[in-house]
């Protein structure tokens, strides 16, 4: 009946819990968990140190050309996401012509000069203006340390009044403080656009802010200090004249303006021609002039003429203040590209843009005509700037569509692509410091904080010169081939015209590569810059490639170690199975050792009993000339009771020391003759009892153990006769007429008949196997447990002792061992050691009275034999009264 054991308690909640998760061994761990003796670790594939100095030791020559290729070091675009770099750059409050300790005396000479319209009447009022123009003057912005971040301070009368407190505004790629010069502006922000313009990018640098904040001057600057355009000119020339690349490349410039006159529709001029204003269709400006610049000057004087076509206007903000949206355009081409294919489909453009500045009604006084641009230029600013914050909520949220702002002026419809995230873009932001200023400052930095979280996907396609894909998609395969070789061709024909011998010729696997994925290579010479750029890159491969290398060498570690793993496991369950076929064998034992033992005794008996008989029928024919056919060793009682009225004779022959040895020693299987002679000559040795260090056989413990306790108890010395001779082996029949008695005979011929000293220990072992016989003379004669053939007999006359007190041995019964037979002992082997026989016989003939003798049956006759309530047979008598007449005892 089934007890539910899983009551469920109505109040309780079971909750199920998944059984615990093991934690994964590192690879580490694991390694150590595996065996030290593994030797196959020195077998494992030895990893190589990273070559990182190697790496790091190549070099570049400088003047060396590279030739880019397509396999070479154009960054994954298509994956790239960039940020939108936004710079600011602060005014300061005066041109820097001095020092800046009265900085705000000169701000304000100069502000009085140059604003207008100027306010004569309030000149009386000196003092106040100064105090208040001082305050004015004081930046209302504070850079960090780090040019990363300002801090915008509103002016007192703000902070009173409206309880502004100071803002923050932080992420900017770089803020370039009122002391910075235009070549640091142009070095940190333009010229990172210039290269990659050079390296065929397009970008975009726009510049925004209020009325007089400085666009004008970042972006062109003065004769005194060049803005960004001329500096780019010039850094694109000089890098071009460093590399004599004018044969191959070429530079175009276009400049144009967007501007609404007097508040009506907006109109594109060209500055750089005379032409009507121009339509634009979609992003593209149509008919645009684009002029071809060779040199610095000669662009320069092209922008110089533009400018003075720009629409200008003066402003209280500004005296020259930008009426207009300009934008130039610097696009480089190759001169094959441009016979070949398309001109404008395989060239970088960078573009800068200065924009108008918004302006303030109240700051710029502006009325009519000028409050017309003011709106145009306030409404392209702001949809600049729409622009970039649906750019921006759409990547935050993409499901959040994006606005179509660009459509709303002709600005951002040519921007479209920047302020689309599709192209990349940098902005400046312009700011005056003057706490008159805080609040254009402050809204121009409301309004772009977003734009530097504003990420570009560039997905343009790179205009890697000859790798147009559009122009290889156009052309046949059989053109393709031929260009390459044309390639190659220019490329070592310019690399030998130019650097000569110094030269790194491309590699054949490069070329080869290049023609098998078919992205054309191009020779170009590169500047410093680039040869920087293509040792980092080279680097990088090299990286790679040892990264590579050690990974594989660690795989194949890996490997090795895996398959020795799996090897171990086998192992360890092989060992398992057989350890659990041990342990059951083992089980099995104990259980026939606790429950048979007494079978297994009698077995053990019956079977050193066979090994007597068989030994001492094959001496009989040998030595005393009894025929076989008289041997009825199948009848043991019946040869027993014949055998009781058939005196026997033992007699040994003295033999020498070393044929004991021999005799101990050996561990083949003699003859029965020859056990006989060795036990005879054994028993003829008075061998010390000490002798059971390395002669005697340890494993016979037990035995020594049971003898040494029979000696305790040793009361009648006058059992055991000392004699120093052994007499053995020789049977001398004195009932004639019986001749069954051999078989007893048998039974005792290799019992050692003996004297021995009391001191003395005789082992003799004359087996193959380990079993043993010990024999106390005089006491006890039995058989062992001896398998096959083996023998072994200790006799030690200090052993010998009364049998009476030996009722605890196990002493076999001699008429129980016939029956038991063999059957037993064919199927197991003994696992214990009995007394031998022999040793029970000595016993019994050292207990036996010589009244006992004269009885036709011993029954009740020894105290031995009455205790175990055995009936000593006719036999049995006679044998022992052979044995005793012949041992003297
Ligand atoms: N960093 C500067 N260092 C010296 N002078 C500067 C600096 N920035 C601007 N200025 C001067 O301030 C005046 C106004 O500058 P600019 O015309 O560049 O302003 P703007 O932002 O272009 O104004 P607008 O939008 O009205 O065109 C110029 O005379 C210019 O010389």
């Amino acid at each position: 009946m089934e007890t539910n054991t899983t009551t469920p308690c109505s109040s309780s909640v079971t909750v199920r819990r998944n059984p615990r998760r093991k934690a994964r061994d590192t690879p580490l761990f694991s390694t150590s968990r595996l065996p030290s003796q593994s030797t196959s670790s020195s077998d494992l594939p030895q990893i190589s140190s990273f070559p990182f100095q190697d790496i790091l030791s190549e070099k570049i020559q400088q003047n060396s050309p590279t030739i880019i290729t397509a396999t070479s070091p154009s960054p994954p675009q298509h994956s790239v996401l960039e940020n939108l770099k936004v710079y600011l750059r602060i005014r300061p409050l005066v041109p820097l012509k001095g020092s800046t300790k009265n900085a705000g005396e000169q701000n304000e000479k100069w502000r009085q000069k140059n604003v207008w319209p100027q306010n004569l009447s309030k000149k009386n009022s000196v003092k106040e203006k100064k105090i208040s123009k001082k305050k004015s003057n004081e930046s209302c912005i504070t850079v960090s340390e780090d040019f990363r971040s300002v801090t915008l301070l509103p002016p007192p009368p703000l902070q009173e009044t409206k309880r502004i407190k100071s803002e923050v505004f932080e992420g900017f790629s770089y803020v370039f403080s009122a002391e910075s010069t235009q070549s640091e502006v142009f070095e940190k922000m333009v010229n990172p656009l210039v290269e990659d313009f050079l390296g065929g990018k397009s970008g975009m640098l726009a510049a925004l802010g209020p009325t007089g904040s400085g666009k004008t001057h970042t972006v062109f600057g003065s004769p005194r200090e060049p803005g960004m355009v001329p500096l780019t000119l010039k850094r694109i020339f000089k890098s071009a004249q460093g590399c004599d690349s004018q044969s191959s490349r070429r530079f175009y410039l276009s400049i144009f303006e967007i501007c609404a006159e007097r508040g009506k529709a907006e109109r594109i001029c060209d500055l750089s021609s005379d032409k009507p204003d121009l339509s634009m269709q979609q992003s593209a400006i149509k008919g645009l002039l684009e002029v071809p610049i060779h040199d610095v000057a000669e662009a320069e004087l092209l922008i110089a003429r533009a400018l003075l076509k720009r629409s200008t206007a003066t402003t209280n903000a500004n005296s020259q203040s930008s009426r207009s949206q300009c934008i130039i355009n610097i696009r480089g081409g190759s001169e094959i590209a441009d016979v070949e294919t398309d001109e404008q489909s395989n060239s970088a453009v960078l573009s800068i843009v200065d924009l108008a500045g918004a302006e303030r009604e109240k700051r710029t006084g502006n009325q009519g005509a000028r409050l017309a641009e003011s709106n145009f230029i306030n409404n392209t600013s702001m949809v600049f700037g729409l622009c970039l914050r649906s750019l921006f909520e759409h990547q935050k949220n993409p499901k959040k569509a994006l606005q179509k702002h660009f459509q709303n002026s002709l600005l951002t419809r040519y921007l479209r692509d920047y302020l689309e995230g599709k192209k990349r873009m940098t902005l400046i932001l312009t700011v005056k410091s003057g706490e008159d200023d805080y609040i254009d400052a402050s809204y121009l930095l409301r309004q772009a904080s977003p734009y530097m979280k504003i990420k570009f996907t560039n997905t343009e396609p790179q205009p890697n010169l000859l790798c147009n894909k559009r122009q290889l998609q156009a052309t046949s395969k059989a053109e393709q081939s031929k260009r390459m070789k044309l390639v190659k061709f220019d490329a070592s024909m310019m690399e030998r015209k130019i650097v000569g011998h110094e030269n790194r010729l491309p590699d054949e696997g490069d070329l080869t590569s290049c023609s098998a994925d078919f992205k054309c290579s191009t020779p170009i010479k590169l500047n410093s810059d680039d040869l920087k750029k293509e040792r980092t890159h080279q680097i990088m491969q090299s990286f790679a490639k040892a990264l590579w290398n050690v990974l594989k060498q660690y795989n194949e570690k890996l490997k090795v170690a895996e398959s020795e793993n799996q090897i171990l496991r086998e192992n360890l369950r092989n060992e398992k199975k057989r350890s659990i076929e041990m342990e059951k064998e083992l089980k099995n034992l104990r259980s026939c050792c606790t429950c048979s033992k007494d079978n297994l005794m009698a077995t053990t008996i019956v079977k050193v009993g066979e090994n007597f008989e068989s030994m001492v029928h094959s001496e009989l024919q040998t030595s005393c000339g009894i025929d076989e056919e008289k041997l009825d060793l199948d009848s043991s009682d019946h040869v027993k009771s014949e055998c009781s009225s058939s005196p026997r004779k033992f007699e040994c022959t003295p033999g020498d020391d070393q044929r004991n040895k021999k005799c101990s020693g050996e561990k083949g299987n003699p003859s029965p003759s020859q056990k006989q002679d060795m036990c005879s000559e054994v028993l003829n040795q008075n061998i010390p009892s000490n002798l059971s260090g390395p002669e005697c056989i340890d494993e016979e413990q037990e035995h020594e153990a049971m003898v040494r306790s029979l000696e305790t108890d040793a009361s009648s010395p006058s059992t055991c006769v000392p004699n120093d001779n052994y007499q053995s082996s020789q049977i001398h029949e004195s009932s004639p007429g019986t001749g069954n008695i051999h078989e007893d005979l048998s039974e005792l011929n290799n019992v050692v008949t003996e004297r021995l000293d009391h001191k003395s220990c005789i082992t003799v072992r004359n087996s193959s196997n380990e079993s043993s016989t010990y024999v106390q003379p005089g006491c006890q004669l039995g058989e062992n447990d001896e398998i096959g053939d083996s023998l072994e007999l200790l006799v030690s006359l200090k052993d010998v002792e009364p049998t009476q007190k030996q009722d605890h041995v196990d002493v076999p019964d001699s008429g129980i061992r016939p029956n038991i037979s063999c059957n037993s002992s064919k199927k197991e082997k003994p696992k214990r050691r009995l007394l031998p026989k022999s040793s029970v016989l000595v016993r019994e003939i050292s207990t036996c009275d010589a009244d006992e003798f004269d009885k036709p049956k011993g029954s009740g006759g020894g105290k031995n034999l009455a205790a175990s309530g055995r009936q000593r047979t006719q036999g049995s008598i006679s044998l022992l009264r052979l044995l005793k007449s012949n041992l003297h005892l």
